[in-house]
C-alpha cells in the first residue's frame, strides 16, 4: 500500500517491482505545484530509481535521456580546486563603518557612518587540498569580498601580517616547495618536510614570516578566533586626490585563541572539520562571529622616517610604532546556502578595488593583480565567472564585453560598441565612461622611481631580513616562544637533509642566538656559524601587541568558547543543571558528554540525552571540561580508556578541569596533578575562562 509520507515529505512512499524505494507526488495531486522532479529541460521525471531497459532485466537503452543527462551531469561536477587556499569555509555577513573616512577616503563604502554593505568572507588554509583536515599548521586565508555600491572590493588577506616572499616571481617555487612532494605526492596539507624548508633556508627573506608560521598563530583554535591582515600598503585617496598609505587589520571580538600543537594533531583525527563545523555551527546558534577593521593610516614622510620599505610585504609597522584606527565592524550572521555554489564558485582577487582605494608598488602585491583573474578563468572555465551570483557585484553593471562560454545575460539591441551614434537614428547606445566618477589611479610616490630604468633588481631597503624576525621573536610570552622553537624542532626533525637543517639553524642565529641554541639542541645537532646577513641585524623595541598570550586579545572569557561536560549513569541532575546554566550564562556552549549517546540516567531517575558519545568527543573538541560524575558513574569510567585519555588530554592540553568529588579517582587515573586549573564546579566556569601555561613544563618537554 502506498504511505502518504507527509509530514516529512508530503510525497506517497511505495516500494518498486524489485523492492526499491519510490517516493512520489501524490497521485491525486496537486499535478500543478512545485515538487516535480525535472530533467534540466524542465522534463517531469516518472520514475528516478530505474533506468530505461528492453525487458526487466535487458539492456540499458541508449534513448534514456533522463539517465544519460543525470549521469552526465554528475560526472562533470568537480571543478579544479584552487591552486592554493583550496580548503575553506565561508559566510555572509556585513561591513558597518563606524564614522565619514571623507578626509581619507572618496570609497562609497566609507561614507555615511553606520551604514551596511553586504559581503562574503572565506577563511582557508593554504597548502592542503580541499579535502584535507582543517588543523594543520598552516597560515589562513582571509578574504572578504565587499558588494559596495560602486562595485566589488575584494581584501585578499591572511591571518599573518607578513609574508614569505616579496616579489611575486618567487610564488610558484614557494607553494611548489610546500605542497607534497613532486615524486612522492605527500606529505598532504604539511610544511614539515624536505623541500619546503630546503627553499626556505635559501630564502632570507622568508624568516621574518617564518618566526610567525611557528608560532601559535598558526594553529588557531577556531575561525572565530583569527586576526586577519591585508599585509601590502595600500593607498586610500580622497575626493581631492590626495593619497594616504594604509594597511587593513581585522580583529577578532572574540579574541585570539590557538591550540597546542599536540592538541592541533587530535583533533585532525577526531573532526577534520572542526573549524568549518564551529564557523557553521555558531552562525545556525545566532552566536554571530565579528570583527573590528582597522587602518593603520600614514603619509609619505612617515614612511620614510621607518628604518624598513613600507613597500615590503615582509614588515609590519608594529602597532606601538602606529596604532591601529578602527573605522568599522564585520558580522558573519548567514551561512551560505550552498557549499558549492558559494564558497567553492566565488573568486576573490585583489585586483578588485573600489574608486578611493588604489594599490602600491609592493612587487608581490603587482603580481598577484595578474594571478587571481588568471587562475579563476581555469578554474571557472569562463571569462564570465564575474556573472555567478556570489560573485556578480550588487550595482549595476553595463559594459560591451559580449558573449563566452557560459554567457548568462541577453544583451539588446545593436550597440556592443562605443562611441556609437545609433542614438540619433532612436536607438539603444549602452553605458559611456565618467571621468567625474570613474575609477582613477591614484597619482602616488614612486613616480620618479618608475621613470627610472627597466630593472630586474630588489631594492637595497628590502635588504634587512632579520631584524623584524627578532624582534617577534622577543616579542613572544616565554611560553609562545617555547611553542615556537618546539615546532622548529618538529618541522626540522622531519627534513631528512642534513644540510637543510644546518642552514636554517644558521639563519636562526641572525635571530636569535637562544632561539638557535634551543632548536639546534632539540636536534641534537651543533651550532653552526651564522649565515652572512646582508645588513646588520637591528633591536628594535618589542612590539607586545604580536603575542597572543596576555596581548591585547588574549580575553579571559568564555564567550564563544565550548565546555565538555562529562556525565554517566548516577550523575546529579542538579549539580548538572546548576553548571549548565552557569555555562549559558558566561556566553559559552555546553556540550553533554556521556558513554552512550542516547544519555544517561541521572540519579533522580531521569533520562538525560548527550550531545556526544565519550569515544567520539574527545576532550580536544572543547576548551575545558567538567566531569559531573557519582561515584558509580566514575568508578565505570575507570575501565574506560577514552575517559582516561579525555581527562589525560585536558591536563595535557593546559585546560581548566572542574569536577564533583567522586569524580576524583578518574583525574587520578588519568595522572593529573592538582593545580588552579583543577577546581569544583563552582569555581569552574570562572577557571574555565583560560588555560594554565604554567601548567605546561609539567606535562611537556619543550624546546
Ligand atoms: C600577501 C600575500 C598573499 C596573500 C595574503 C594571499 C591570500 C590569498 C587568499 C586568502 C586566497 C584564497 C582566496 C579564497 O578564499 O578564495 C588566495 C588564493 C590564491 N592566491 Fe594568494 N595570497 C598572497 C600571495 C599570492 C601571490 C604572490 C600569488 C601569485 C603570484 C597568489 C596567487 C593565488 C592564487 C592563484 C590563488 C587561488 C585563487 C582562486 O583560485 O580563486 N597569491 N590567496
Amino acid at each position: 500500500m502506498p504511505k502518504v509520507d507527509s509530514k516529512t515529505t508530503g510525497f506517497e512512499t511505495r516500494p518498486g517491482k524489485g523492492g526499491e524505494t519510490h517516493q512520489q507526488v501524490p497521485k491525486s495531486g496537486p499535478h500543478d505545484a512545485e515538487g516535480h522532479l525535472t530533467t534540466n529541460q524542465g522534463i517531469r521525471v516518472s520514475d528516478n530509481q530505474n533506468q530505461l531497459k528492453a525487458g526487466a532485466r535487458g539492456p540499458v537503452l541508449l534513448e534514456d535521456f533522463v539517465l544519460r543527462e543525470k549521469i552526465f551531469h554528475f560526472d562533470h561536477e568537480r571543478i579544479p580546486e584552487r591552486i592554493v587556499h583550496a580548503r575553506g569555509s565561508a559566510a555572509h555577513g556585513f561591513f558597518e563603518v563606524y564614522e565619514s573616512l571623507a578626509e581619507l577616503t572618496s570609497a562609497d563604502i566609507f561614507q555615511r557612518p553606520g551604514e551596511r554593505t553586504p559581503l562574503f568572507t572565506r577563511f582557508s588554509t593554504v597548502a592542503g587540498g580541499a579535502g584535507s583536515v582543517d588543523t594543520p599548521r598552516d597560515v589562513r586565508g582571509f578574504a572578504v569580498k565587499f558588494y559596495t555600491k560602486d562595485g566589488n572590493w575584494d581584501l585578499v588577506g591572511n591571518n599573518i601580517p607578513v609574508f614569505f616572499i616579496q616579489d611575486a616571481i618567487k610564488f610558484p617555487d614557494l607553494i611548489h616547495s610546500v605542497k607534497m612532494e613532486a615524486d612522492r605526492g605527500y606529505p598532504q596539507a604539511a610544511s614539515a618536510h624536505d623541500t619546503f624548508w630546503d627553499f626556505i633556508s635559501l630564502m632570507p627573506e622568508s624568516t621574518h614570516m617564518i618566526m610567525w608560521a611557528m608560532s601559535d598563530r598558526t594553529i588557531p583554535r577556531t575561525l572565530r578566533n583569527i586576526e586577519g591582515f591585508g599585509i601590502h600598503t595600500f593607498q586610500m585617496v580622497n575626493a581631492k586626490g590626495k593619497s594616504t598609505f594604509v594597511k587593513f587589520h581585522w580583529k577578532p571580538k572574540l579574541g585570539l585563541a590557538s591550540t597546542l600543537w599536540d592538541e592541533a594533531v587530535k583533533i585532525a583525527g577526531a573532526d577534520p572539520d572542526f573549524q568549518r563545523r564551529d564557523l557553521f555551527e555558531a552562525i545556525e546558534r545566532g552566536d554571530f562571529p565579528e570583527w573590528e577593521l582597522g587602518i593603520q593610516a600614514f603619509d609619505e614622510k612617515f614612511a620614510d622616517s621607518l628604518p624598513y620599505d613600507v613597500l615590503d610585504p615582509t614588515k609590519i609597522i608594529p602597532e606601538e610604532v602606529l596604532p591601529i584606527r578602527p573605522i568599522g565592524r564585520m558580522v558573519l550572521d548567514r551561512n551560505p546556502d550552498n557549499f558549492f555554489a558559494e564558497t567553492e564558485q566565488v573568486a576573490y582577487c585583489p585586483a578588485n578595488i573600489v574608486p578611493g582605494i588604489d594599490f602600491t608598488n609592493d612587487p608581490l602585491l603587482q603580481g598577484r593583480l595578474f594571478s587571481y583573474l588568471d587562475t579563476q578563468l581555469k578554474r571557472l572555465g569562463s571569462t564570465n565567472f564575474h556573472q555567478i551570483p556570489i560573485n556578480a557585484p550588487k550595482c549595476p553593471v553595463m559594459n560591451f564585453q559580449r558573449d563566452g562560454h557560459m554567457q548568462m545575460l541577453t544583451p539588446k539591441g545593436r550597440a556592443n560598441y562605443e562611441p556609437n551614434s545609433l542614438g540619433e537614428a532612436g536607438e539603444e547606445t549602452g553605458p559611456r565612461e565618467c571621468p567625474v566618477t570613474g575609477f582613477e589611479t591614484a597619482i602616488g610616490r614612486d613616480v620618479a622611481e618608475e621613470q627610472g630604468g627597466k630593472l630586474r633588481i630588489r631594492a637595497e631597503s628590502f635588504a634587512d631580513h632579520y631584524s623584524q624576525a627578532r624582534m617577534f621573536f622577543r616579542s613572544l610570552h616565554p611560553a609562545e616562544q617555547a611553542h615556537l622553537a618546539s615546532a622548529l624542532v618538529f618541522e626540522l626533525s622531519k627534513v631528512g637533509l642534513e644540510h637543510v637543517r644546518i642552514r636554517v639553524l644558521a639563519n636562526l642565529l641572525n635571530v636569535d642566538p637562544d632561539l638557535a641554541k634551543r632548536v639546534a639542541e632539540g636536534l641534537a645537532m651543533p651550532l653552526p656559524k651564522a649565515s652572512p646577513s646582508a645588513v646588520p641585524v637591528q633591536d628594535f623595541d618589542p612590539s607586545p601587541a604580536v603575542r597572543i598570550i596576555n596581548g591585547p586579545l588574549d580575553l579571559d572569557t568564555l564567550a564563544g568558547r565550548s565546555v565538555g561536560v562529562l556525565i554517566a549513569d548516577g550523575s546529579d541532575a542538579k549539580a548538572l543543571d546548576k553548571l549548565l546554566k552557569a555555562i549559558d550564562s558566561a556566553g559559552a556552549r555546553a556540550v553533554l558528554i556521556a558513554p552512550k549517546v542516547g544519555g544517561a540516567t541521572l540519579a533522580d531517575g531521569s533520562i538525560r540525552k548527550a550531545d556526544a558519545q565519550l569515544a567520539g568527543c574527545p576532550s580536544v573538541m572543547v576548551d575545558a571540561v567538567a566531569l559531573v560524575l557519582s561515584k558509580e558513574g566514575c568508578k565505570t569510567l575507570l575501565g574506560e580508556a577514552a575517559a582516561i585519555q579525555f581527562v589525560m588530554d585536558a591536563f595535557g592540553h593546559l585546560k581548566a578541569i572542574g569536577h564533583t568529588p567522586e569524580s576524583a579517582p578518574l583525574l587520578e587515573k588519568a595522572g593529573v596533578e592538582p593545580d588552579e586549573g583543577v577546581v569544583d564546579l563552582a569555581g569552574f566556569v570562572e577557571a574555565a575562562k583560560t588555560r594554565y601555561w604554567d601548567r605546561e613544563p609539567k606535562v611537556r618537554m619543550l624546546a
